[in-house]
């Protein structure tokens, strides 16, 4: 073979590592079919695997006696707190994680098998067959609420069980996600379609699948950005970097570097991996208190592995003749009433997590595990003993490290070296076990965090890529296809995130929203003790953007939906503050921001006035829109073969563009960069997503996880939206008359209109500050929500009878506001009670938050006949109920006849209809997450925005 063959041979792994057949497509419950070829590989109930060979014999005669070793070497002196300052939650996670891939079988004779599959694949969670699985279903794709299946979990802190509840709720959170996304619309609702049993057993069995897929994946997020930027230390150093060992890597000679080819576990890992000296003074506590209860009258020191075996077995017994979802743990009580009946609170959860957080883990070394667990470590000893573990030095030197010549090499510690030598007699026969456990640990210094023995730290890393690049799922079948594009964007770790990168912090605020808050070092670095984390964040400069303190939990959000109720508080601004107008002080200051601030109406009146004063100004706007519709239609439509026939993606390239063309341009003085003008400032979609950043950030609802990132960019967004707007304005306008300073904006800005806008804020009295403020409302208030209510308008219009009538300014106007009744941008605004105040059947309490829900009250049968009718005659404008947005910003009067010169721009075309199939959609889903969001539609990055991204139609053209 030439070198050309071998490198286009090697372009391709042989055999193929994946197949697309259905079987293969998702995790079995036992972790079978990982690797096609070897089916069995990492199953569960398969035996463990030897990665070293032993060359010292260690025959189980004359090795020491495994209390004695405990007493000797292993036995807790006094607790010494984690060197780098790592948190019992930390711990808890560890143990969740050996949980997930070691479960040695009890039973006489079967001691080396592994009961739990050799993946990261949450059986603790899901269990280790499909009839455990089963049991924990709870049908539409979901879990049971807050189970998981095993009972194993219950000999452990309660914090660990608290953790796998979460990750329970993650699954549930994902499977309503994938059926209210629907990507490949092949899902039904039975709720609003008949679908046989059949269909709807495959349905449920999809969705559960695919979200087990995502969750496994979150779980893996986890563990390569909180869990190791932990063991390595990263954290301290305010780095997001991580071990990124899944992807395709090619060796020297081009063929692929081996992934996803399965993983059976060994025995030495399950040895390291043991690491009980880290536990914590509260956890020993809590294991005490156990033994008290289960051996009542025995000493935690007269317990024999007999006596603890048949506990144990008695526990698994009673809780497993009990229904899964009747369990419980720690002294959490599941709820018996409401719409989270069977689910814990979720204050009793953040309670325990939050409370391991501000728990110091111990240092790991010898003489560092508490003596109750006296009996855990014999067990694993005699298991070690029983497998036939290589010695310590085998170990090193299958790792190519130095093996030891001495005791006080291994440990300098001379009363554990010495004792050591008593008990072993050679350097040689030192087990690996109680060698590896009582090793000297690494010290706290730039690229530690874990500090364990030497040999630990090294070791550990090489088992935990054997898990996860061994893992198909996490490598060739970790694909959009398998796991829906949304879900596959969604595990992803992201290295930007808040919290340098933290996966763990977006799952705490996920399914505790009510209790973790946006910008918590609890949330953000709960694997490390709050003390410590704070000099961290100190050294690197980042503690203001942190609070140290314990999150304390936000009450409830009381909905308004009545007609009544809703018209009373959006009308009395004095007893009812939209919280916009505390978002919007956080990232602007001073006055003037009209569209969000506390005595807006006045400001507004102002601004509105001298956009436009009289009604020819306003009908000179609209004639901008109308215009500057049309060109944009010309601009970027095609044509379609052999047809006479135009199309065009009528939301990206014409009602994503319109509004912010002409408040950029027309308002603002910010020239945006096009083909005619290249040297603009932003292209359009650049100013699009500032905009639409800011706005969501002030006015819509930010996914908690995202709060901090996204202020921080709206923080520098505004910045450098207000420099532009400001530099428009002159800098040198304090030294000028105001005559002296129209002449210089004349040559600062483009057109007139702007000009005479700025002259009539001027006129006002405004400061700069107030008018550059002032112009940053109309800025951000008018345009990307007027996008939004564009595209539903127009989408409206598409299914509507298109008369003469319809081309009319006056009809299509109010044809806008009845639309726009039926089918809103959004559906409400949050505000905070002021006062005491009793609303109709409402009794609000001062500081309480409302949803106050203008779409439902909007669709009210007693205000409105038949509301879920487009009628543009029957109802008075005044009963019309107006949150916020565009309306507000730019008044009624013009806004409504913005719109309307936009859609007569588009019907000025033949015959303006949907593109044709999937195309002419709209696609978007509803978002059940954010109540505000009424619909939200998926980014390129196919994660859920508030901000339509397609819709195609099509028009016709002369021959
Ligand atoms: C207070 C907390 C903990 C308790 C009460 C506890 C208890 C136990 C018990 C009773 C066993 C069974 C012994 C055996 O089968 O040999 C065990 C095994 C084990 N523990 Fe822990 N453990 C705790 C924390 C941890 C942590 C934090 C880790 C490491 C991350 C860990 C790692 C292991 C490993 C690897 C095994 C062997 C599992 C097996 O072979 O099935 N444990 N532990």
């Amino acid at each position: 073979m030439n070198m050309n063959s071998t490198v286009v041979y090697n372009d391709l792994a042989h055999p193929p590592t994946t197949f697309i057949e259905p079987k293969y497509q998702f995790r079995t419950a036992d972790g079978s079919n990982n690797n096609r070829d070897i089916p069995d590989l990492g199953k569960a109930g398969t035996p463990y695997a030897r990665s070293v060979q032993q060359s010292n014999p260690l025959p189980r005669n004359q090795m020491p006696d495994a209390g004695l070793v405990f007493d000797t070497l292993l036995r807790r002196e006094k607790f010494v707190k984690h060197p780098a300052g790592l948190s019992a939650l930390m711990f808890s996670f560890a143990a969740l994680v050996i949980h997930s891939v070691f479960r040695t079988d009890h039973t006489p004779g079967k001691g080396h098998i592994n009961m739990t599959s050799s993946y990261v694949d949450l059986a603790p969670l899901y269990g280790n067959d499909q009839e455990t699985q089963d049991k924990a279903q709870g049908g539409r794709g979901l879990l049971r609420p807050d189970v998981f299946a095993e009972d194993r979990l219950l000999f452990l802190p309660p914090t660990v069980g608290v953790l796998l509840v979460l990750f329970n709720r993650n699954h549930n959170y994902i499977a309503r996600r994938l059926l209210e996304i629907n990507e490949r619309g092949t899902w039904k609702d039975p709720a609003q379609h008949s679908v046989s049993q059949a269909q709807l057993d495959k349905q449920d069995e999809e969705i559960f699948q695919i979200a087990r897929l995502n969750n496994c994946a979150w779980f893996a997020a986890i563990v390569f950005s909180d869990y190791f930027s932990c063991i390595l230390g990263i954290v301290r150093q305010g780095s997001s970097w991580s071990l990124e060992p899944f992807d395709e890597i090619r060796n020297n000679d081009h063929q692929i570097f081996e992934r996803g080819r399965g993983n059976a576990c060994s025995v030495e890992f399950n040895c390291l991996y043991r690491w009980h000296a880290t536990t914590s003074v509260e956890d020993e506590e809590w294991l005490t208190l156990q033994f008290q209860q289960l051996f009542p009258t025995k000493n935690p020191e007269e317990i024999t592995l007999k006596d603890f075996y048949q506990a144990a077995a008695q526990l698994e017994d009673m809780e497993m003749r009990m229904h899964l979802d009747k369990w419980t743990f720690g002294n959490l009580q599941r709820q018996t009433e409401g719409p989270n009946a069977s689910a814990f609170k979720d204050s009793d959860l953040a309670n325990y997590l939050m409370t391991a957080t501000s728990q110091h883990a111990a240092a790991f070394g010898a003489r560092g595990t508490p003596s109750i667990m006296r009996l855990h470590e014999i067990m694993g000893i005699e298991a070690n003993r029983s497998w036939g573990v290589c010695s310590l030095n085998d170990y090193r030197k299958f790792l190519g490290l130095k093996t030891y010549s001495s005791f006080l090499e291994w440990n300098r510690n001379h009363e554990i070296a010495e004792a050591a030598e008593k008990l072993y007699g050679h350097i040689d026969n030192l087990e690996l076990y109680a060698g590896i456990q009582a090793e000297e640990t690494k010290p706290l210094r730039k690229g530690t965090g874990l500090c364990p023995g030497y040999t630990i730290s090294r070791a550990i890393l090489s088992d935990a890529i054997a898990l996860t690049r061994g893992d198909r799922f996490f490598t060739q079948d970790f694909t959009p296809y398998n796991m829906t594009a949304w879900g596959f964007a969604d595990c992803q770790r992201d290295p930007d995130g808040y919290g340098f990168g933290s996966t763990l912090g977006r799952l705490l605020l996920r399914t505790l929203p009510n209790d973790y808050t946006a910008d918590s070092v609890y949330t953000w670095f709960p694997f490390m003790h709050p003390e410590p984390m704070e000099g961290y964040l100190k050294d690197l400069g980042k503690l203001d953007g942190y609070t140290l303190a314990r999150p304390k939990p936000r009450g409830p959000c009381t909905n308004v939906t009545n007609y009544a109720e809703v018209g009373h508080v959006l009308r009395n601004t004095t007893k009812f503050m939209p919280e916009y107008v505390e978002r919007a002080a956080e990232v602007i200051k001073g006055e003037g921001f009209f569209a969000a601030s506390e005595n807006g109406i006045e400001e507004q009146k102002q601004c509105i006035s001298a956009l436009a004063p009289s009604s020819e100004a306003i009908s000179k706007i609209g004639t901008y829109f109308y215009n500057k519709t049309k060109e944009l239609i010309e601009q970027h439509s095609f044509s379609l073969v052999g047809e006479k026939t135009c199309a065009i993606n009528i939301v990206r390239d014409v009602l994503k563009v319109v509004p912010l063309s002409w408040a950029a341009t027309e308002v603002a003085g910010i020239p945006l960069k096009t083909k005619q003008r290249p040297d603009g400032v932003f292209t359009e979609s650049q100013l699009f997503d500032m905009l639409s950043e800011i706005y969501q950030f002030i006015f819509l609802e930010v996914e908690a996880a995202k709060y901090m990132a996204l202020k921080r960019r709206v923080k520098d967004h505004v910045q450098e939206l207000a420099r532009l707007i400001e530099k428009a304005l002159g800098s040198a306008q304090s030294r000028m008359s105001l005559a002296g300073l129209f002449d210089t904006l004349s040559s600062f800005f483009g057109g007139k209109n702007q000009n005479e806008i700025v002259k009539r804020l001027f006129e006002l009295g405004y400061s700069t500050e107030r008018v550059v403020n002032s112009i940053l409302a109309l800025l951000i208030g008018a345009t990307v929500e007027m996008s939004l209510a564009l595209t539903n308008v127009v989408n409206q219009l598409l299914d509507s009878e298109k008369s003469g009538d319809t081309r009319d300014l006056s009809s299509l106007a109010a044809y806008t506001i009845e639309a726009l009744r039926i089918d809103p941008p959004f559906a409400g605004v949050y505000h905070i009670a002021k006062q005491d105040e009793t609303i109709g059947s409402l009794t609000v309490k001062q500081g309480e938050r409302l949803f106050v829900d203008v779409a439902t009250a909007n669709t009210n049968e007693d205000a409105f006949h038949n509301p879920t009718i487009l009628d543009t005659t029957g109802t008075p404008r005044e009963r019309y109920l107006c949150g916020d947005g565009c309306f507000k910003v730019l008044g009624e009067g013009l806004a409504s006849t913005i719109i309307a010169e936009v859609l007569r721009g588009i019907l000025s075309f033949d015959n303006v209809r949907r593109g044709p199939g999937q195309s002419g959609d709209l696609p978007r889903f509803e978002d059940n997450t954010l109540p505000v969001l009424r619909y939200a539609y998926l980014n390129e990055k196919m994660l859920p925005s508030a901000w339509p991204t397609s819709m195609v139609i099509n028009y016709d053209v002369p021959a």
